[in-house]
């Protein structure tokens, strides 16, 4: 069993109140979840702050009390630990107690607004392809080789996401793909992790109801690259405004991909349709099954992040000619009788929005209509409703607004903070309809012979969250159903 003094290595310390060479059963950031002999971390939050419950924890059994801010009152029983910052400790303390499995990996790490699961998840299959035992944490899923563990972040909180490392590690995974969110980055979810890369996808709107400015935003995704060791190597997307900013003050090993310019990994789309993407990369043609050119973007980077990390060229690029997208990314089915074709999507900031909808476009052979069905999340960045429902009405030649997770919000008033955004001379593309299931049924209804749906936002998930309750609902289901009950 470790000591407290054992999983306090390298966390900045201002004082110590009682004995640090006392057995610890597992470090806590909630107090709900603390029991006998556990260390409690006081974080604190957006919603509350977690030295209110260090009373609680300590009823609880809790040995030993990581803080900030000392109580006032003092109990010899319990040790207390005032450290600089209790968000940065909760992550190596969590990587103390499980023996750093990230040190005992090669782990990846990818960010960016757009992209990060695709990446990942694209990463995973390709190293599994390759006959490595891998681990893949993303906000489609966690894995460990073909045990899926469901996820409940994108970057889960520092303490599962130790355990989860420590698992590969144990079961014999040699690499292990992950998701950095930018709120992962803020609160220092990935404290004391040592990555062997770093990927750069792109940063675009998204997440400024946390972030509050966009330069804030960039400053925050920059940073995971800023604290890389020289060891790892941090792959980055040339053809984005933002990208090379994000290689300012990083000690590892740079390297850049894109489409546009020179660069270490150089792509050239030569055709983009319904059954894949042909792509010059370097001087070997491929052919790909991922549709879109930011998928060719995210090909690109998983390529490049291969090689880094010793692969073969062409080896890697054969495997990943075969590979196929997450779920919920650019998914489609075609209707039995009128041949439409509907496109669920994970698409939920305006660039993804634009992106997907220029590939539709680019797909479309002339006649065909492009319906778009499409909602905000509530209790996230207010400002991307109007922008979203912009782009989503400038292209697309019918589009019906309804809801997305509302959460706590009240849906209709999302609805027309995202009306708000629409000019007035394409007001009469619009209509709105709160009820997702009857907002899909009316744009299968409006569809003719080999028109276009998109159904964006949700792509994999399986649950629509209204006030606090996840009701079960799945795009792609619904759209079988309702296409079936139409006799489309
Ligand atoms: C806004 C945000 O990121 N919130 C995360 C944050 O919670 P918080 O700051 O609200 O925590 P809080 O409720 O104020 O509590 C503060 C501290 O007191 C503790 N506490 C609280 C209550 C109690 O009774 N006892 C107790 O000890 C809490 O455990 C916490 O340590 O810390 C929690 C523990 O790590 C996270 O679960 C929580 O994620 C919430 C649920 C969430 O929805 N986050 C989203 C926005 C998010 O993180 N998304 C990104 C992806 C975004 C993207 O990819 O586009 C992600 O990585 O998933
Ligand atoms: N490289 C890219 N550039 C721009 N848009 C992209 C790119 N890759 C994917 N997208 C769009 O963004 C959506 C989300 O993709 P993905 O799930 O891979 O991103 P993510 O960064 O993991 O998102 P999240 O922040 O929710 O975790 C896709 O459904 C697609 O519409
Ligand atoms: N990881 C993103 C996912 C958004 C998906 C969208 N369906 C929504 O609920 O807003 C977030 O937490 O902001
Ligand atoms: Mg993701």
């Amino acid at each position: 069993m470790k000591t407290l003094r054992d999983i306090l290595y390298n966390v900045g310390i201002r004082a110590v109140h009682g004995n640090t060479d006392i057995p610890v059963n597992a470090p806590a950031i909630d107090s709900r979840s603390v029991g006998p002999g556990d260390a409690f971390i006081a974080v604190k939050g957006v919603h509350t702050d977690g030295h209110q419950y260090i009373d609680k924890a300590i009823a609880q059994g809790a040995a030993a009390i990581i803080c900030e801010t000392l109580p006032e009152i003092l109990l010899d029983t319990v040790t207390y630990v005032q450290a600089d910052n209790s968000a940065t400790a909760s992550g190596i303390m969590a990587g103390n107690f499980y023996d750093n499995p990230s040190h005992k990996l090669q782990l990846v790490g990818v960010t960016g607004t757009n992209g990060k699961t695709t990446i990942a998840t694209i990463l995973f299959r390709l190293f599994s392809q390759l006959g490595y035992h891998c681990g893949l944490l993303s906000t489609v899923q966690n894995q460990i080789g073909d045990t899926v563990i469901p996820s409940t972040h994108t970057t889960p909180d520092p303490i599962s996401l130790n355990a989860l490392l420590a698992r590969m590690v144990e079961e014999g995974c040699l690499y292990a793909f992950m998701e950095v969110s930018s709120h992962a980055i803020h609160q220092q979810r990935i404290a004391g992790l040592k990555f062997a890369g770093g990927i750069f996808s792109n940063i675009t709107h998204d997440h400024l109801d946390y972030h509050k400015t966009f330069d804030e935003y960039i400053r925050v995704k920059k940073s995971f690259f800023d604290s890389l060791p020289a060891s790892a190597f941090v792959l980055t997307n040339l053809d984005d405004k933002r990208g090379m900013v994000m290689l300012q003050n990083t000690k590892a090993r740079k390297a850049t991909y894109s489409l546009r310019t020179l660069a270490d990994f150089k792509g050239k789309i030569l055709e983009n349709n319904l059954t894949g993407l042909i792509m010059q990369v370097g001087d070997t043609e491929v052919h790909f099954r991922l549709i879109g050119e930011f998928n060719a973007y995210n090909l690109l980077a998983v390529y490049g992040a291969a090689v880094l990390l010793g692969q073969d060229k062409a080896t890697v690029l054969r495997a990943l000619s075969n590979t196929q997208g997450a779920e919920g990314r650019f998914e489609y089915i075609v209707s039995a009788h009128d041949q439409i074709i509907a496109i669920v999507d994970y698409a939920h900031t305006p660039d993804a929005l634009k992106n997907v909808l220029a590939t539709i476009k680019n797909l479309r052979k002339g006649h065909e209509q492009v319906i778009t069905v499409v909602g905000c999340g509530g209790d996230r960045d207010t400002a991307k409703r109007p922008v979203m429902a912009a782009v989503a009405t400038d292209s697309s030649d019918r589009v019906i607004f309804t809801s997305d997770n509302p959460r706590s919000e009240d849906p209709d008033a999302i609805i027309r903070e995202m009306e708000a955004g629409v000019p007035v001379h394409q007001k009469k593309r619009v209509i709105s309809i709160t009820d997702r299931r009857e907002a899909i049924k009316t744009a299968v209804t409006l569809a003719g012979k080999e028109d276009i749906i998109l159904v964006a936002g949700k792509g994999h998930e399986k649950y629509q969250e209204i006030k606090g309750v996840k009701h079960p609902f799945d795009d792609k289901q619904v759209l079988e159903e309702v296409m079936r009950l139409l006799d489309k």
